[in-house]
């Protein structure tokens, strides 16, 4: 990808008064209760939002977050605008849409200086289609386009990539930079062996990265939501565990083009189970292949945790998404604790190790051993795709430097 053009070039009267739409990616963890369970995302975006407000620019927030259908309110950014406010140093201003009449308004009233939230993008269905209409809706809030959302910079959306159309200049934001500079560096000559360790819950997003994952990697770990696919394409019975039954096939082709490639493949051999999807749910330890009826797969268990830190002390180079369990009830979160630990431990011991995404870095956070990785990134899908080679079409779509 040729060098793209910073935010750190507009300087003075680029940004004076100047009204900047800034894509960032705000989608942080929230418990029950809305509060923000790791806020590492709005720590991210601080810089960039600070670099334009400190040059005067009125700055017009976007994200999305989760993956509502249509206007829910669960998902609203709402939530976030203390935080934000607390790490800006000033009242961030937040709009009930990300386009119309209103939205427009508010952007008017903005003073130099000023930051305004817009609602969560994604309630308009149009922002996954990329629509054009709705990136030109987007684009005509502002004067110029900064992206620094790095986490959601694979997708190809109308406020990730559309309205880099229309909104010029298009340059990236300071996170995006950093994320785009560690991780192609780190990947492009890894110390060896080199293991990836998969996990996580958005199987059909995942799975389709190990392939091209082969190409690079000697080792690869999987663990999370990713492995009951892959036992039901073994032909195990996986109860109630999730599964993506169109991706069985995959699975199955996917073990084999290990075998050809020389990657070592290492799948959990046993697992905790679980009688519901609960913090106070019963649970027990079992062969992987032997998952009874009404029960679900909710972490990897001792035994695989043993083998995968016994492969990963010889390895040099790791770059781990997604949780190997539900971390979020302690009764499912040793298995991804184990995994933290253990690379921490060998970061110590000169290894690089690159953790991505929302909940793997959350994971890392609460068990207090962020600062004792390589490198964090912000983006977990993002990090694996520029691992696999892929342009990502939020950089693509940026100013050339
Ligand atoms: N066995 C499992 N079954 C269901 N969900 C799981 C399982 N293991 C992990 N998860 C969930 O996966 C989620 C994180 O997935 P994902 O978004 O893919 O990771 P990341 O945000 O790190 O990229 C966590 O909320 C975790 O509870
Ligand atoms: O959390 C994100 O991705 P990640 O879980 O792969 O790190 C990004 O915000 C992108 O979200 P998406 O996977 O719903 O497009």
């Amino acid at each position: 990808m040729a060098a793209k053009k910073s935010v750190g070039d507009l300087k003075g009267a680029d940004l004076k008064s100047k009204r900047a739409f800034v894509r960032v990616d705000l989608n942080v963890p929230l418990d029950e209760n809305l509060n923000i369970t790791d806020d590492t995302r709005i720590r991210a975006a601080v810089p960039t939002i600070k670099y334009l407000m400190e040059h005067g620019a009125r700055v017009i927030l976007s994200s999305h977050l989760g993956r509502p259908k249509g206007v829910t309110p669960k998902y609203s950014l709402k939530p976030l605008v203390p935080r934000l406010s607390e790490l800006l140093g000033v009242n961030v201003e937040m709009a009930n849409d990300c386009i119309g009449e209103e939205v427009e308004k508010m952007v008017a009233a903005l003073p130099d200086g000023g930051v305004l939230l817009l609602e969560n993008v994604r309630f308009h269905k149009e922002e996954e289609k990329n629509d054009p209409e709705f990136s030109k809706k987007l684009a005509s809030l502002a004067d110029l386009y900064v992206n620094d959302a790095f986490g959601t910079a694979h997708r190809a959306h109308a406020s990730t990539e559309g309205v880099a159309k229309f909104l010029k200049p298009a340059v990236a934001g300071f996170l995006m930079q950093k994320e785009l500079d560690y991780l192609v560096g780190a990947v492009a000559n890894p110390k060896k062996p080199f293991a990836a360790i998969v996990g996580g819950s958005k199987v059909s997003t995942k799975i389709g990265v190990i392939e091209s994952l082969f190409e690079k990697v000697d080792i690869l770990i999987l663990g999370g939501g990713m492995i009951f696919t892959f036992y039901k394409a073994q032909g195990y019975s996986v109860g109630s565990s999730l599964v993506e039954e169109d991706k069985l096939d995959l699975a199955t082709a996917l073990i084999e083009k290990a075998k050809t490639k020389g990657v070592s493949l290492l799948l959990p051999t046993d697992v905790v189970i679980a009688d519901k999807f609960a913090a106070d749910a019963n649970s027990k330890v079992v062969l992987a292949s032997e998952i009874s009826d009404g029960w679900m797969g909710l972490d990897v268990g001792p035994d695989s945790i043993k083998t995968f830190n016994e492969t990963l002390d010889t390895t040099q180079t790791i770059i781990w998404n997604g949780p190997m369990g539900v971390f979020e009830f302690e009764k499912f979160a040793a298995g991804t604790e184990a995994i933290a630990k253990k690379l921490a431990e060998l970061t110590g011991k000169g290894a690089t190790t690159i953790i991505g995404g929302g909940d793997s870095v959350a994971a890392v956070e609460k068990a207090g051993l962020a600062d004792k990785m390589s490198h964090i990134s912000t983006g977990g899908g993002a990090s694996l795709e520029l691992l696999e080679g892929k342009p990502l079409p939020g950089v693509l779509a940026l100013d050339d430097a």
